[in-house]
C-alpha cells in the first residue's frame, strides 16, 4: 500500500499543488487523470522519491520514503518498475538484451537463469521468439510490450505507466490496455497509470485519482467516477470525448 498525504509541491513561485492525498491499494490499478501541466508526471516521481515534496509524506510499508537513507532509498526504488513514455528502449542493444538490462545490473543470476526469465517475459508479453530482433526495427506497440516486459522482470511491488497508449492506434492501444489487466492480476502488481486516454482509464482503472486547481480535485472508484456529478472532472472526461454513462 502507498499512502500519499498531504504533499505540497511548488518550484519557485510555482505551485503545483497545494495538498494532495489519497492511498493506493496493494494490488489496485490507480488512474492518475488531469489536465497537461496538473503535475501528474511530478506526482508519479514523488512516488518513488526521484522528486521531494515541500512538505508532505509518501507512506510505504509504514516509511515515509523522504526520510530513508540512501540504501533503504535504494532499495525501496528497485520495487517500483517504470515503462516509460516513448518506451525509453536502448536501440544499440537488440531485444533480448534489453529486457535482459535489469536482471544483469541488479541480480546475481547466471546467463542460463537470465535467458529462462527473458523468454518467459516475451512470452508474458506476446513476443515469443523475437530476442534477436533488433527493437529499432519494432512498431510502436512491440515496443511498448518489449518496454513492458523490460520493467516487470524484477518483479516489482509496483508498476508505473507514464502515458502507455499514447500515439498508438486504437488496436494496439486494446493489446496494451489488456497487457496492463493481465500484468496486475498474473503479476500481483500494483499499477499506477498517469494517462490523458479516458477509454484506458475505464478498461483497467479500479481507481482514478483527478487532479486539477493545484490538487486532488476527484477521487474514487470507477464506477463512481461513472455516475460523478462533478462538474469539473464531467468537462474533463467529456473534452476527453466520452460521455459519462448515465
Ligand atoms: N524539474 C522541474 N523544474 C521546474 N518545473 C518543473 C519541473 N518539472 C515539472 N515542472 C513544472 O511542473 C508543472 C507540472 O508538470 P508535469 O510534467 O507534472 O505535468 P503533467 O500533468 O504531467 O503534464 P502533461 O500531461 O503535459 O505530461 C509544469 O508547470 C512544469 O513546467
Amino acid at each position: 500500500m502507498i499512502e500519499i498525504r498531504n504533499l505540497k509541491k511548488s518550484f519557485g513561485s510555482n505551485l503545483i499543488w497545494e495538498d494532495i492525498s489519497f492511498s493506493i491499494e496493494g494490488g489496485e490499478t490507480v488512474a492518475i487523470i488531469g489536465r497537461s501541466g496538473c503535475g501528474k508526471s511530478v506526482l508519479m516521481k514523488h512516488l518513488n522519491a526521484l522528486m521531494y515534496p515541500d512538505s508532505g509524506e509518501v507512506i510505504i510499508d509504514g516509511k515515509n520514503i523522504f526520510d530513508l537513507e540512501y540504501l533503504e532509498l535504494r532499495k525501496m526504488r528497485q520495487r517500483f518498475g517504470v515503462l516509460f513514455q516513448g518506451s525509453a528502449l536502448f536501440d544499440s542493444l537488440n531485444t533480448f538484451e534489453n529486457i535482459a538490462f535489469p536482471l544483469q545490473y541488479f541480480s546475481d543470476l547466471d546467463q542460463q537463469s537470465i535467458k529462462k526469465k527473458v523468454e518467459e517475459a516475451l512470452k508474458m508479453v506476446n513476443l515469443e521468439g523475437t530476442g534477436d530482433r533488433s527493437t529499432a526495427e519494432l512498431s510502436g506497440g512491440m515496443r511498448r510490450r518489449v518496454a513492458l516486459a523490460r520493467a516487470t522482470i524484477l518483479q516489482p511491488d509496483f508498476l508505473i505507466y507514464d502515458e502507455p497508449t499514447s500515439g498508438l492506434d486504437p488496436q494496439t492501444s486494446e493489446e496494451i490496455n489488456q497487457l496492463i489487466i493481465s500484468m496486475a492480476e498474473n503479476l500481483s502488481i500494483t499499477s499506477i497509470v498517469v494517462t490523458h486516454d479516458i477509454h484506458s482509464v475505464l478498461k483497467i482503472a479500479d481507481t482514478v485519482a483527478f487532479l486539477e486547481d493545484k490538487g486532488l480535485c476527484w477521487y474514487g472508484s470507477i464506477e463512481k467516477m461513472q455516475e460523478s456529478n462533478n462538474q469539473q472532472l464531467l468537462d474533463f472526461v467529456t473534452a476527453s470525448e466520452y460521455q459519462i454513462r448515465r
